[in-house]
């Protein structure tokens, strides 16, 4: 039996359970918010959403004692709406490392022993707090990172180049935040590389539209989800399926001693290696940057 848990029933939360459940990911769920009435709708939706369907997720009332032999529990309390006006995802942390600071006792004391996935934003620093505040090992608390930053990249890759997305490999960096960038060095259309087909003002101009594809979700729906949920569910997927894939989540990173967005090799125990590929000299710079930033936000969240 796969069995997962969300904190933070929001739009990322409730879109992430349903993608989980329609792509037969799990076989139960358990779901835990503050907002009782929006809880016991998402409960009933799902419920609704599975009926005549050839297989059925198990819903599990919440109850912390659930988390005891929860495989997967994924994160993701926050409050969108702090972003009305503000595109930089630090000004979620005053009340994340709040929600994080009361459930992590919570999860320490539920005898919780699965992995532990952090969506909440900013998405290092919570990823990092989590692990520090459980006190669960390094290997099996990460973050999404720059899964959907990654995913955005090769969205207006692909769209340049009218190849299929996924027929674009390469990973964006560093922050899930303004500090992020892609690796340009690292990306390929058909095995050759775009540094030799794009100029550096050209690659620019496609990083500009790789960073303000969120910005565009964002505005007209006030929030993102479909996105980072398909992001989530293929990081879930991976660890209850030991599939050893890597993909660019927030893992710690021992040369840089903090949790960032680069590849990592994930399994059922967790993180199993991480990858620190060769970067040109402008991208090292901008390594450094993101990562002094993500250490610069984690010593205000303390
Ligand atoms: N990492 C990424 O790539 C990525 C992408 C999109 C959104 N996010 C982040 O994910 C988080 C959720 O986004 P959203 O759009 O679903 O927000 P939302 O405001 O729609 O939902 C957040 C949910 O968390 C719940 N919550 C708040 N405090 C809680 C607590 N103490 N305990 C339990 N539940 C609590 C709220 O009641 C709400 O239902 C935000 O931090 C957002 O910035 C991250």
């Amino acid at each position: 039996m796969k069995k997962a848990a969300i904190i933070g029933v929001g739009h990322v939360g409730s879109t992430l359970a349903y993608t989980l459940i329609t792509r037969n990911i799990i076989d139960e769920l358990v779901l835990f918010d503050t907002k009782e009435d929006q809880l016991l709708s998402e409960y009933n939706d799902l419920f609704d959403g599975q009926v005549d369907r050839y297989s059925y997720v198990k819903l599990i009332e919440p109850d912390l004692a659930e988390l005891a032999d929860t495989d997967v529990l994924i994160f993701s309390a926050g409050d969108i709406t702090i972003f009305e006006g503000n595109s930089d995802r630090f000004a979620e942390l005053y009340l994340t490392k709040e929600i994080v600071e009361e459930w992590a006792p919570k999860i320490k004391a539920s005898g919780f022993k699965g992995i532990l996935i952090n969506i909440t934003n900013p998405c290092d620093v919570v990823t990092q707090r989590l692990q520090e505040l459980t006190g669960l090992p390094k290997e099996r608390v990460f973050g999404t990172g720059t899964t959907l930053d990654s995913a955005r990249m090769k969205h207006a890759v692909s769209k340049k180049f009218n190849v299929h997305p996924s027929s674009v490999e390469g990973y964006v960096l560093g922050e899930h935040g303004e500090s992020q960038f892609v690796a340009w060095s690292s990306v390929r259309i058909g095995g050759v590389p775009i540094t030799e087909m794009l100029s550096l003002d050209e690659l620019e101009e496609l990083e500009g539209v790789a960073r303000a594809g969120g910005w565009i979700t964002m505005r007209g729906k006030g929030y993102t989800s479909f996105g980072i949920a398909n992001q989530a569910a293929l990081v879930v997927e991976a660890v209850l399926n030991n599939n050893y894939k890597i993909l660019p989540v927030s893992s710690y990173s021992e040369k840089d001693q903090c949790y960032v967005g680069h590849p990592a090799k994930v399994a059922v125990s967790g993180i199993i290696n991480d990858y620190h590929f060769t970067l040109s000299d402008r991208e090292n710079q901008k390594w450094r940057k993101s990562i002094e930033t993500i250490k610069f936000m984690h010593s205000t969240a303390l």
